[in-house]
């Protein structure tokens, strides 16, 4: 019985690569340069898939792929019924409202404009709080948003700080912490439960080491 791994490209990968060889899965081509999407363990009946790190929810939900490792940030916004089995404690960062300080004085709106590469998890945070917004929808370098006048604050990713404050913005609000989890398809964790329980307990004694 083969177990269909997606993988996010960019900030996890060498997180899930590490966490995959220390249970004994040989994923050695991943660590090279290779522009391969799919990379098999034979020996471990294992098959890696290579994806945009917010496409794993889909892949994982469709069941193409019986497990997946995605930030909390994708899972929440794509809002996919799957089930959220472990949290890997990497890629940890919080989404955050973030604008010019005193921002509240400097709307001149009644309805503030928010950018971000989360309109979901946007429009549920101030759902929540009975504030009307609009939503501008960018895809990436979006603390530039207030900088230009394009929108009074931001929904963003926040890890180091260092972009806020590069940019001359501060964080306002902070909506949730963010960490990567590992998500398995409904149906494979029953279908595929012994192949995937003991998995997942060597993810878990793994990640106790790392
Ligand atoms: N500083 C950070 N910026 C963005 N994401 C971070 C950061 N720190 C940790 N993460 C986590 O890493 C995950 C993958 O981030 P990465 O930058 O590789 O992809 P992305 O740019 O968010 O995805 P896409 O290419 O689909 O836009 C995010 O979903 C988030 O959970
Ligand atoms: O608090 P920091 O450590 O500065 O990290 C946060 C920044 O990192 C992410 O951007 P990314 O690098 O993914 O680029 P992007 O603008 O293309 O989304 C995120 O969207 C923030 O801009």
């Amino acid at each position: 019985m083969e177990l269909t791994v997606a993988l996010a490209k960019g900030r996890l990968a060498k997180f899930a690569v590490d966490l995959f060889e220390k249970c004994g899965i040989d994923v050695s081509e991943l660590r090279g340069d290779t522009r391969k999407l799919v990379i098999c363990d034979k020996k471990n009946e294992m098959k890696f898939v290579l994806v945009k790190p917010s496409d794993v929810p889909v892949y994982v939900y469709r069941g193409v792929a019986d497990i997946g490792i995605a930030g909390k940030d994708t899972l929440l916004e794509e809002g996919l019924p799957l089930y959220e089995m472990l949290d890997l404690k990497c890629g940890k960062c919080k989404i955050c409202v973030a604008g010019y300080p005193h921002q509240k004085e400097r709307i001149t709106s009644n309805i503030t404009r928010v950018a971000t590469k989360y309109p979901r998890i946007a429009k549920m945070y101030y759902d929540e709080k009975g504030e009307g917004i609009e939503i501008i929808k960018l895809n990436g370098s979006i603390e530039l948003a207030p900088i230009l006048d394009l929108s009074d604050v931001i929904v963003d990713i926040v890890e180091s700080g260092t972009t806020i404050r590069e940019n001359g913005l501060t964080v306002l609000e902070e909506v949730c912490d963010i960490s990567a989890r590992l998500v398995v398809n409904q149906v494979s964790l029953k279908t595929k439960a012994e192949k995937i329980q003991p998995l997942i307990g060597k993810m878990k004694k793994a990640l106790e080491d790392m």
